[in-house]
């Protein structure tokens, strides 16, 4: 009986007239979603593709297409909404454990599914998108590569919304990078060269024996370090793994600043480590272009964000988490996350006056 209702169901759903009644029905729904606000930048992270291939005893890369099919629908329904960026994992640096036919499997879809994304008129083009991969580009093979770069050439016209993929993606990696990139940054000022009280001067003097090493202030480079060019304790490689130009300051290392204010160094600028705040990180992070996190959202009912979006998420980034597996999830699912979350934000905007006034009120009673 259960299995003649659905499949009537599936008849009545996938008849034309049917399809054209959902499409409306749809259209209808968005439209009114749009009447509330809207979140500028959304997460999603894709959960549950290899669950739903199993349950349905698919291959697991059938999982992952049906999941690609997903992302596609939920992609459109925000961008109609009128949301700015969607940001998605789509490989975790992790999945490169998996096993050898399915990140085959998964480098494939990528490179099919991104060259079918940035033909001209496709989805994004519609909605004036344009693709970033976000992550270790360095862990992606030459083949993969060439084909994303394709499709972020193809589409940085597109200006009124972004796709991020993150794609091999972590956000320690992310942050690994960003303090990279900061330091790198941080120490790029070149000071006037061989000025006498330079740190090279110093370091010269001191291997030519002018000099002994009993006063020796913490060394800063003076100048953008080569790979191997310094062989001191003060600054060590951060990565095991990578020795590409990276430099961290190891725990314990003396304050590059207490040389600035000593002033020991003449007219040189010295980097200032006080001076890098939060916003300096920021700027280094990838998606540093893209406006605050409002929504993140994980499917197949697993409460973690499992090293997604970790700096992205601010104090007023929603979470939610939906048991619904990734393959299956679409507007029914969504609208009702869009909808708490419009809720939540009339209840914040009507506390804030409130807050405000309140603050205000204690203010003025104390003054
Ligand atoms: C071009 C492009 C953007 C492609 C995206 C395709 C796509 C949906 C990728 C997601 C891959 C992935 C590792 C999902 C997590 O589910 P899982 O495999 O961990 O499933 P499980 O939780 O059931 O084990």
């Amino acid at each position: 009986m259960a299995d003649t209702v659905s499949l009537l169901r599936r008849l009545i759903l996938e008849s034309p007239p049917g399809e054209w009644a959902v499409n409306q029905l749809r259209e209808l729904l968005i439209g009114a979603l749009k009447q509330g606000p809207i979140p500028q930048h959304v997460a999603f992270e894709m959960d549950g593709n290899r669950r739903y291939a199993r349950s349905r005893r698919m291959e697991t890369v059938e999982g992952h297409h049906r999941g690609f099919e997903a992302l596609a629908r939920i992609m459109e329904i925000c961008y109609k909404c009128g949301v700015k960026v969607v940001t998605v994992y789509a490989f975790s640096i992790e999945n490169f454990n998996r096993p050898k036919y399915e990140v085959e499997g998964l480098m494939q879809l990528a490179k099919v599914k991104l060259e079918q994304l940035t033909t001209y008129g496709d989805i994004l083009d519609r909605y004036g998108a344009c693709v970033r991969i976000l992550g270790q580009r360095e862990m992606i093979r030459d083949d993969v590569l060439e084909v994303m770069d394709r499709a972020v050439a193809r589409t940085k016209h597109n200006n009124k919304a972004v796709l991020n993929i993150c794609f091999p993606y972590t956000s320690r990696a992310e942050m690994t990078t960003a303090i990279r990139s900061t330091v790198q940054e941080f120490l790029s000022p070149t000071p006037p060269k061989n000025t006498p009280f330079s740190p090279s001067r110093i370091r010269q003097k001191i291997l030519s024996g002018q000099l002994d090493g009993r006063d020796l202030l913490p060394t800063i480079p003076d100048e953008p370090l080569d790979d191997g060019e310094y062989e001191g304790k003060d600054i060590d490689d951060g990565d095991d793994n990578d020795s590409s130009g990276s430099a961290t300051l190891p725990p314990g290392s003396p304050e590059p600043r207490l040389l600035s204010r000593s002033g020991s160094y003449g007219s040189t600028t010295l980097p200032n480590p006080d001076n890098i705040t939060v916003d300096t990180i920021e700027r280094h992070i990838y998606t540093a272009d893209d406006p605050p996190l409002d929504l993140f959202v994980r499917t197949s009912g697993v409460e973690r964000l499992s090293d997604f979006m970790l700096w992205q998420c601010h104090q007023d980034t929603h979470i939610f988490f939906r048991k619904c597996l990734w393959p299956d999830f679409d507007l029914k699912d969504f609208i009702w996350v869009l909808l708490e979350w419009q809720w939540r934000q009339k209840q914040s905007d009507r506390e804030k006056p409130s807050g405000r006034a309140g603050t205000a009120k204690a203010r003025s009673m104390m003054e």
